[in-house]
């Protein structure tokens, strides 16, 4: 969901003020639209529609990477290189970790082929991390290359600061919008110890000198137990009079680093140092859509400050992040043991659309979320209903959910080992028109009754996009083998989305006065009510031409619809095909978009 909120202020009403009432009462979970799309209102629904129109539109009709719990991905974390110059305690062993030969990792070039492609399925912000990105000799080169990379309206960097004064000048210039810098103690000599090297001094000059650039300048802060959590009040007091947002990071385990449960502080255990400091001064406010962080700030105090809690309250709910490891790894989740190398096909030599397949099977693989810690070792969680996690659930047992199906050439062979590929059969009846007195009002008749095809060849030409809409009703038991993918005829979205693809390019041999139109681009996704067995279709056609392509979006809803009515048929009859309707139409003269679905 790509819904933004504003930042609200919101103060609680106190009737005690211990810390510990303060604290219950500011961790309550204050996420707008943190649930997925199937709780939405209808209005809501709306706007995720019109805004999912205008985004297809906008990225030339790439379908966003969504995985199977209705996350769409639209934040893409880059690893720039391996090697860092600090050794923080939390994240490297002293001697570093060992690192791949350079070749092995993406070049400039690669890494903004990936991001081009990332863009055109909807991704508009990217981080640079690593290791240590300021590292990356190309940087500025690399961050001109994404700023400028159509779609991508955010470009952010995560870094340990230690060079950045170096560069900030050219990286602004280049187009970097976001910097966060990590820095875990305001104190020369912990700085030094926590991460091995004596770099405070030129840190905090990067930090001033960021402030100068950017509204507002992000501090990532690792707490440690006995190390540096005495220093919590003292980093929230620099927001008293800085443009800062500082991040209270609980320490997550990694597969390098030395995890300690002895180490670990929770959010709660943080918040409260700082109740006890400023009692109801502390305000909780509300969180955007995506955030780790539950962001908070004192009454008065110019910035804010939050926290980052993976590990006592995760917020894989909402998480819409997909990240490249330096050597071209793609990664669905930080704390996910499966990877995918994008390097290697696209040294094979593999298309954008190969690749967004490749991207697309591994989305779908995402788990509800991370990986579950147990004695400093993270295990994958187990899959199917243990997916089930906060109201995310898994296409199985989804009550609705939206199933998107990457348009791509390897349908086809995917097809082809299904046991049943049916292409519905669509008869065209003739059709007797009747003459009435207003046949010189039709503009699909003429004065004899007869009837003619609109000359368009007057019009201009333009990018034309419709969207329409339909749904057909189940019966509980098709609803649950659909779900389950265990139909006997074969796999019934993907059967009904080629379907549909297919029949969209039919239209002009099916309606007798409509013009062949070369079609651009088609697509259809499937939101299955399971629970209430609706299963609802939007297709959405787009053209470059000189008539619209309304006709084409309507076609394709209607005969994916035919073609899970037949793949169906032989459990129950009992189906039935309804509501099928233009949702979007634009281009040409006019723009129509549907403004109360309940009216249809
Ligand atoms: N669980 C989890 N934690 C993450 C993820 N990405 C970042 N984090 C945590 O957030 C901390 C800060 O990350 P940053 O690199 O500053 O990125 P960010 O917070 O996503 O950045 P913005 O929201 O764009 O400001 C990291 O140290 C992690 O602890 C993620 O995908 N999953
Ligand atoms: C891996 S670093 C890479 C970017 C850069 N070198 C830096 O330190 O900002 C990104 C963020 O992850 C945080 N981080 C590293 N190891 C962590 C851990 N074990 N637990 C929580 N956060 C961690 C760092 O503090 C930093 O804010
Ligand atoms: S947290 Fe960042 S700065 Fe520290 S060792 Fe890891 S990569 Fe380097
Ligand atoms: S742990 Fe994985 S699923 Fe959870 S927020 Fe991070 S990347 Fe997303």
């Amino acid at each position: 969901m790509s819904c933004r909120a504003g930042k609200k202020l919101f103060q609680w009403s106190r009737v005690k003020s211990s810390t510990e009432e303060i604290v219950k009462q500011l961790t309550v979970p204050l996420r707008e639209h943190a649930e997925p799309i199937l709780t939405l209102t209808p209005e809501q629904k709306r706007e995720a529609v019109r805004l999912k129109i205008q985004e297809i539109e906008h990225t030339k009709g790439q379908p966003p990477f969504f995985d199977m719990f209705m996350r769409e991905h639209t934040y893409l974390r880059i690893s720039l290189t391996e090697k860092c110059n600090f050794r923080c305690l939390y994240c490297m062993p002293a001697e570093g970790v060992p690192l791949k030969p350079k070749d092995k990792m993406l070049s400039n070039s690669e890494v903004l082929r990936l991001v081009k492609l990332f863009a055109a399925h909807g991704v508009d912000k990217v981080r640079l991390t690593g290791g240590e990105p300021t590292i990356r000799k190309d940087i500025v080169h690399i961050v001109e290359g994404i700023s400028s990379t159509p779609g991508i309206k955010e470009v952010g960097i995560t870094t340990n600061g230690l060079v950045l004064q170096r560069f900030l000048p050219q990286l602004r210039d280049a187009g970097l919008t976001k910097i966060n810098i990590s820095i875990d103690s305001l104190d020369r000599e912990k700085f030094a110890k926590m991460t091995r090297r004596d770099g405070f001094d030129k840190v905090w000059k990067a930090i001033e000198l960021a402030r100068g650039y950017y509204p507002k300048v992000k501090l990532n802060v690792v707490v440690l137990k006995h190390q540096n959590e005495n220093e919590v009040v003292d980093f929230v007091n620099l927001t008293k009079d800085r443009n800062l947002d500082v991040r209270f990071i609980e320490f997550m385990p990694f597969g390098g680093n030395e995890f300690k449960n002895d180490n670990f502080i929770g959010y709660r255990e943080m918040l409260n140092l700082i109740v006890d400091k400023y009692g109801d001064g502390v305000i909780r406010l509300s969180d955007s859509p995506n955030d780790t962080t539950k962001a908070y700030k004192i009454d008065g105090f110019q910035g804010q400050f939050g926290f980052i809690t993976s590990m006592s309250d995760h917020f894989c709910n909402t998480c819409n992040r997909l990240r490249i490891t330096a050597d071209g790894n793609l990664k669905v989740c930080l704390h996910g043991n499966s990877e995918v190398s994008l390097r290697d096909r696209i040294r094979c030599g593999d298309s954008d659309e190969q690749l967004s397949e490749v991207i697309q099977k591994a989305v779908n693989n995402k788990k509800a979320r991370h990986a579950v810690f147990r004695n400093g070792r993270s295990e994958e969680p187990a899959k199917s209903s243990n997916d089930s996690y906060r109201g995310l659930t898994p296409v199985t047992s989804a009550s609705s959910i939206l199933v998107h199906l990457p348009s791509s050439s390897l349908y086809h062979s995917h097809l082809h080992s299904s046991r049943h590929f049916f292409i519905s059969q669509i008869r065209c009846f003739s059709t007797t028109y009747s003459v009435s007195s207003i046949t010189h009002l039709l503009t699909h008749v003429d004065n004899n009754g007869n009837a003619k095809q609109v000359d368009v060849s007057q019009k201009d030409t333009s990018t034309r996009t419709a969207v329409a809409r339909g749904t057909i009703i189940l019966t509980a038991e098709i609803s649950r083998q659909i779900s389950e993918n265990t139909i006997k005829k074969g796999d019934v979205l993907t059967v009904a989305k080629i379907a549909s693809i297919l029949g969209a390019k039919q239209v002009a041999n099916l309606i007798p006065l409509c013009h062949p139109i070369r079609l651009d681009f088609v697509d259809t996704v499937f939101n299955h009510d399971i629970e209430n067995s609706k299963l609802h279709c939007i297709s959405t056609a787009r053209c470059s031409g000189n008539t619209g392509v309304e006709m084409e979006a309507l076609t394709a809803c209607t005969i994916a619809l035919l073609t899970v009515y037949d793949m169906c048929k032989a459990i129950s009859q009992k189906m039935m095909l309804t509501n099928i309707y233009l949702v979007h139409k634009s281009g040409g003269k006019t723009t129509y978009t549907i403004d109360n679905e309940n009216q249809i």
